[in-house]
């Protein structure tokens, strides 16, 4: 029995990168895709939002000197890029998958539009957020936590490359340790690096809790959807 009606799965753009150095590990969004699946399976309703390090960062654009707002709209196009790629693996895969996009490419792929959202989800299919916020200086887990409180999903997952949220960053020190859970306010103070501060505020003011979990980890997220002991929860 599911823990949740509808949730609101942020997927790590880097991961998509499998062991490659760049772009879309075929076998990794395959795999991915598979894991979205299963949960489906049970009757939740997905709604993802995917990010885009796997192709473009503002902050590295920025870094050399790129005008930086530039550099998020190529970023925000990076996550347009990611959202088709998933979403014709869903096709692929015998689901189906709307991308809507913040950020009107009318050609490519529908707009952001809530009420139709919400249609979607309620029909079943999984809704994949495209262009982050559609603004520059934000990110995919803004974008998450926004479209996640616009959706009235139950809870944020966020399936990222490390397994859970940790005192320091765990790829930097060896010496942290995991959260089981702790608020967001603790997790604000603390600076702790695994979403940008202005995702968790919005998270604690909009009473979304949020689950980090490893997207490497085969299983996580079906475990974290049938509420068992998975990751880290982020609560008010
Ligand atoms: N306190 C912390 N606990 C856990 N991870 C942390 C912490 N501080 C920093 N991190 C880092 O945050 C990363 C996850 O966030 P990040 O936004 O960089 O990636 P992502 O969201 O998975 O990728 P993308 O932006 O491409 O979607 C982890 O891989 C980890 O190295
Ligand atoms: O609302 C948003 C969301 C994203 N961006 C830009 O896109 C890239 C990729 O997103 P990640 O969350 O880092 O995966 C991000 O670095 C920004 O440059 C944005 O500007 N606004």
């Amino acid at each position: 029995m599911p823990a949740y009606k509808r949730i609101l799965l942020k997927l790590s753009g880097e991961a998509l990168m499998g062991d490659d150095a760049f772009g879309i590990n075929r076998a990794t969004i395959v795999r991915m895709v598979r894991e979205i699946r299963e949960v489906t399976a049970l009757g939740v309703e997905v709604a993802v939002v995917i990010g885009g390090g796997n192709i473009f960062r503002g902050v590295a654009g920025g870094s050399v000197g790129m005008d930086r707002a530039t550099a998020d709209y190529m970023g925000m196009l990076a996550t347009v890029m990611n959202s088709l790629a998933l979403a014709d693996t869903m096709r692929l895969e015998g689901m189906t998958a709307r991308v809507m996009s913040a950020i009107s490419i009318d050609q490519v792929v529908e707009p952001y539009v809530r009420p139709k959202a919400l249609q979607y989800l309620e029909e079943g299919k999984v809704v994949i957020f495209a262009g982050g916020t559609g603004n520059p200086f934000f990110t995919t887990d803004t974008a998450a936590a926004l479209r996640g409180a616009e959706v009235g999903a139950e809870i944020m997952l966020k399936a990222t490359k490390v397994d859970g949220v940790y005192t320091a960053d765990p790829k930097k020190d060896p010496s942290a340790t995991r959260y089981p859970s702790l608020t967001f306010d603790e997790a604000i103070i603390k600076n702790l690096a695994v979403l940008d501060a202005t995702a968790f505020a919005l998270c604690r003011d909009q009473k979304l809790p949020l689950k980090v979990f490893s997207i490497v980890k085969p299983g996580a997220l079906k475990r974290v959807v049938l509420g068992e002991d998975e990751g880290t929860l982020v609560h008010v």
